[in-house]
């Protein structure tokens, strides 16, 4: 029998974490190293997915991550992260990232990112997740799109897959006898 599902709005899974960005963040650049901000948004997203589902989850894909204005040091970031989209046991989670020159109080989109997580229930079977209802016209708008973008990671799936079947365990770096 079908059980039906219930209903999350996505405030209800909304994490908003500020920083401050130190010397030891920064690339050669002198701004903000992409690996931490990926640490960063991975972290965001699993509260965003956990307060939506109420259960444990694995990140699956890290869909996209467009790093549209550096970061730089001594500015302010405010990570937004909240489930955009949902399928059975998979959970999409939209983040935006907000740079702040603090002493200027300039303002600037610096980041938009997908992430796509796996809920499990305690007994590591797969869980269903809550659906997810969009309140506001921004949030409307990036939900809107899960379908499509729910259709293009299917493909790209498929293709690492088989992808994945031509890549060996061979190691360049072990010696041979
Ligand atoms: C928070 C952390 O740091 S976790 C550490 C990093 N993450 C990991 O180690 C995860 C390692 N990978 C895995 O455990 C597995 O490959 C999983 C859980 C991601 C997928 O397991 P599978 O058994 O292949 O999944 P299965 O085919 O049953 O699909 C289950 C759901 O996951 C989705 N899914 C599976 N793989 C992916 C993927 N690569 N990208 C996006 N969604 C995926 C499927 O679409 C399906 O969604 P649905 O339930 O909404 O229809």
């Amino acid at each position: 029998m079908n059980e039906k599902r219930p209903v999350k709005r996505c405030r209800e899974s909304l994490v908003v974490q500020t920083h401050r960005i130190f010397p030891n963040q920064l690339n050669n650049h002198g701004t903000l190293f992409g690996g931490e901000l990926m640490s960063m948004l991975d972290v965001a997203a699993s509260i965003a997915v956990t307060r939506h589902a109420r259960s444990q989850s694995v990140t699956a894909s890290t869909d996209s991550v467009d790093f549209l204005h550096p970061i730089q040091r001594n500015d302010a970031i405010t990570i937004e992260a909240f489930v955009s989209g949902v399928g059975k046991s998979s959970v999409e989670v939209f983040c935006k990232v907000i740079g702040e020159n603090l002493l200027t109080g300039e303002q600037y989109l610096a980041v938009t990112a997908f992430l796509t997580f796996v809920a499990f229930k305690t007994d590591k079977s797969k869980a269903i997740v809550p659906l997810i209802e969009p309140e506001t016209e921004e949030e409307s708008f990036i939900c809107n799109g899960y379908e499509e973008r729910n259709k293009n990671r299917f493909i790209k799936r498929e293709f690492n897959k088989q992808f994945a079947q031509k890549i060996t365990l061979t190691n360049s770096w072990m010696d041979e006898d």
